[in-house]
C-alpha cells in the first residue's frame, strides 16, 4: 500500500497541459474482422463480465498481420486481440472497458519515435504496466505475377515507410511513390482487396499469407537489427519492486521560475543518484508553447521568445526504490507537473 501511494504521489495533476481527454467516436474504431471472436456491441460498453471468459483482451493497432499484434501476442501469448483503427482507439478501448490491455508502439531504432502516442500518453489517465521490445522485418508485398518493374505506389504505415526509406530508394528508384496507410497489414489487405497491380505494401511476411499477397523482397528494412519498443497500458498501475530490473517512466514541465535550466537541474537529480536515463523525448506544451522573457543585452532590456516543452524521461529503476522516490521529490521542485507514467519490468 506505501509503494502504491509512493507511485501515486507523485501523479500530480496535469491540468497545466490543458489537453482535454477525447472519446472514443464510435465503436466502429475498433475493426472488426475474422479473428475476433465476437463482434463488439453496445453491451460490451458497459463494465461487467469480461466478454471472452477469462482470457486477457488486448487492443493492438491494425488489422491481423500487424506488427502492434504481434508484440500484443508477444506480451501476452493466449490474449484475446482487439484490433483497432486509431492508436487513440487502443487508448480509448481500455479506459472503456472493451479491453484489459492496449499495447502501443512508441519508439523504433531506425524511424525514432511515435510522437503521436506520448501526447496520447498525456492526454489519456492510463498506466505503463510493462514494454515489448519487437523485431521489425519488412518486406515488399505485391499480388502473385506482379514484378517489381511494375510497381508505381507503396503503400504502408509512415514509421514502416520511413525505416526502409534507403531501400526502397535504392531498390525502385526516386518515382516510385510512397503513400501513407493505418497500418503496414491493413496496407496488404488494401492491395490484395482492390487487386491492385501497380501497387506495392511494406508489411510482415505473416502479413502476406494471411492476404495472399507475393513477397517481392525481403528484409526491406535499412538496418537489420530493426527493433520497435512497444508500451503496455493498462487502467491499475504495476505495483512496482525490487531485485528485478525496472524502468519508471514519467512526464513534467519546468516551473515558470526554473526558466530554460529546468531540464539540466532534472537530469541531475537522476546522475547524482547514479541512475541511468534510458529516453528523453520532449513535445510541445500545447496549452503554452511559448514563454515570453525580459533579457538583458548589453544593458538593454528586451524580449526573447522561448518554446515551451513537456518531458518526457525513463530510467532505470524502481519507484520502490529509495534513490527513485528521492530523485522524484527533487525533480518535483523544478515542475509545475510531474506524473509518473508507470514502473515496470524491463523486457530483457
Ligand atoms: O503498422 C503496423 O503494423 C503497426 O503495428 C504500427 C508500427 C508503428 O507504428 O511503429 C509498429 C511497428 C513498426 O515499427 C511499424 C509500424
Amino acid at each position: 500500500m506505501a509503494l502504491m501511494q509512493s507511485l501515486l504521489s507523485f501523479s500530480s495533476s496535469s491540468s497545466s497541459s490543458g489537453l482535454k481527454m477525447s472519446t472514443l467516436k464510435s465503436v466502429t474504431d475498433l475493426i472488426p474482422t475474422h479473428n475476433l471472436p465476437n463482434w463488439l456491441t453496445h453491451d460490451d460498453l458497459s463494465p461487467g463480465p469480461k466478454i471472452h471468459g477469462t482470457k486477457l483482451r488486448v487492443a493492438h493497432l491494425g488489422v491481423p498481420g500487424s506488427y502492434s499484434e504481434a508484440a500484443a501476442g508477444k506480451a501476452y501469448p493466449n490474449s484475446v486481440p482487439l484490433p483497432c483503427k486509431q492508436f487513440e482507439a487502443a487508448f480509448e478501448a481500455v479506459e472503456l472497458r472493451i479491453a484489459d490491455r492496449a499495447v502501443v508502439p512508441v519508439e523504433n531504432s531506425l524511424g525514432g519515435s511515435i510522437h503521436e502516442n506520448y501526447d496520447l500518453l498525456l492526454r489519456h489517465r492510463l498506466h505503463i504496466v510493462g514494454e515489448v521490445l519487437l523485431r521489425v522485418r519488412h518486406s515488399l508485398l505485391a499480388l502473385p505475377g506482379v514484378r517489381k518493374e511494375h510497381l508505381r505506389r507503396v503503400l504502408s504505415h509512415p514509421q514502416a515507410l520511413s525505416q526502409c526509406e534507403h531501400t526502397l530508394t535504392s531498390q525502385m528508384g526516386p518515382n516510385v511513390r510512397r503513400e501513407a496507410f493505418d497500418s503496414t497489414a491493413g496496407a496488404a489487405e488494401f492491395v490484395a482487396a482492390n487487386n491492385l497491380r501497380d501497387t506495392a505494401a511494406i508489411a510482415s511476411a505473416h502479413a502476406a499469407e494471411l492476404y495472399g499477397l507475393q513477397v517481392l523482397e525481403d528484409g526491406m528494412e535499412d538496418d537489420s537489427g530493426n527493433l520497435t519498443r512497444f508500451l503496455i497500458l493498462a487502467r491499475e498501475p504495476f505495483i512496482p519492486r525490487t531485485g528485478r530490473r525496472f524502468k519508471t517512466s514519467i512526464v513534467f514541465a519546468g516551473n515558470d521560475r526554473e526558466g530554460p535550466g529546468v531540464l539540466f537541474k532534472v537530469l541531475s537529480a537522476f546522475g547524482l543518484r547514479n541512475i541511468g536515463l534510458t529516453k528523453i523525448e520532449s513535445r510541445p506544451h500545447r496549452s503554452r508553447p511559448i514563454r515570453v522573457l525580459d533579457v538583458a543585452e548589453d544593458d538593454i532590456l528586451r524580449t526573447a521568445k522561448y518554446f515551451e516543452y513537456i518531458f518526457y524521461v525513463d530510467f532505470e529503476a524502481s519507484m520502490a526504490e529509495v534513490r527513485a522516490q528521492n530523485a522524484l521529490a527533487e525533480v518535483q521542485e523544478f515542475t509545475s507537473f510531474l506524473r509518473v507514467l508507470g514502473s515496470y519490468p524491463m523486457d530483457i
